[in-house]
């Protein structure tokens, strides 16, 4: 029997005013250990599209279940399978970086000596160590970027929705989080993860969705993308390009 994924999103139609939906049908899974990609132009629906997933905008029709439970059943639950990582950094600017991670473990039920080890891995490797103790309002953008990531993997939840993660980030910050979802993919973690830095994404996602102005126009894997494109082995970029054009 196959397991049930992680996240599904069930003819999802849905936006900011009634009678007037943004997105059309969504339909998308994404199974246990895998990272998926969330490609579209501004404006496609990426972000509305995670807002519902988050819980933040009700859906005007179908569905939307994490780990089998919609939000309806279980909001406790629903809430703590997830972490979100936000296109801009949101911070309590009289917060230090240490009380930011110390506060999502908190709201996570992390144990203090998972919090401990987490903590300092994560530190080191965003090269924010020094930063430990400053407040969040005297950190650069990126290193605000930072804690917001950070404070997601403190919490370790089986899936991750992470909305343009990069900008902003330098390039040893851009690897490290590459290399950080690696490993928690291998550790059986789910991520979804929106990106319009293509040639970055391409080589890490295991599949991804196509949207264009709120529908879900190709999804897959790079190469059953490429197929739908009539465009065998090519770069996740020209695939794109070719089927937001066609798209119009
Ligand atoms: N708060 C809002 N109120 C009304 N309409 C909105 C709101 N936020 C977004 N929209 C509209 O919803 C549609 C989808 O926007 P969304 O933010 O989901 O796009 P996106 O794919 O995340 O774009 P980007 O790549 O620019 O972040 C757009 O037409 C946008 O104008």
């Amino acid at each position: 029997m196959s397991e049930i994924p992680v996240l599904q999103v069930e003819d999802l139609s849905g936006g900011y005013s009634v009678g007037r939906p943004v997105l059309h049908d969504i339909q998308f899974q994404v199974n246990k250990g895998e990272m998926v990609g969330l490609i579209g132009l501004n404006g496609a629906g990426k972000s509305t599209t995670m807002k519902h997933i988050l819980g933040l905008m009700s859906p005007q029709r179908g569905a939307i279940t994490v780990q089998g439970k919609k939000r309806e059943e279980d909001a406790e639950a629903y809430q703590s399978s997830l972490a979100f990582v936000p296109e801009s950094p949101l911070l309590y600017e009289e917060l230090t970086v240490r009380e930011h991670l110390e506060f999502a473990a908190r709201a996570y039920n992390v144990a203090k000596e998972d919090y401990e080890e987490r903590a300092a891995r994560l530190l080191k490797l965003f090269n924010m160590e020094e930063k430990a103790d400053s407040l969040s309002m005297h950190l650069s953008k990126g290193m605000k970027q930072k804690v917001m990531i950070m404070c997601a993997f403190v919490a370790r939840p089986p899936l991750y929705i992470i909305d343009e993660p990069f900008l902003g980030l330098d390039p040893l910050g851009i690897r490290s989080l590459l290399d950080f979802m690696i490993e928690m993919r291998s550790q059986g973690s789910s991520i979804l993860l929106s990106s319009h830095i293509l040639s970055t994404i391409e080589n890490y996602c295991d599949r991804f969705i196509v949207l264009h102005r709120g529908e879900v126009i190709a999804q897959g894997t790079l190469a059953e993308i490429a197929e739908q494109a009539k465009l065998p082995g090519a770069a996740l970029e020209d695939i794109f390009y070719s089927l937001v054009k066609g798209g119009d």
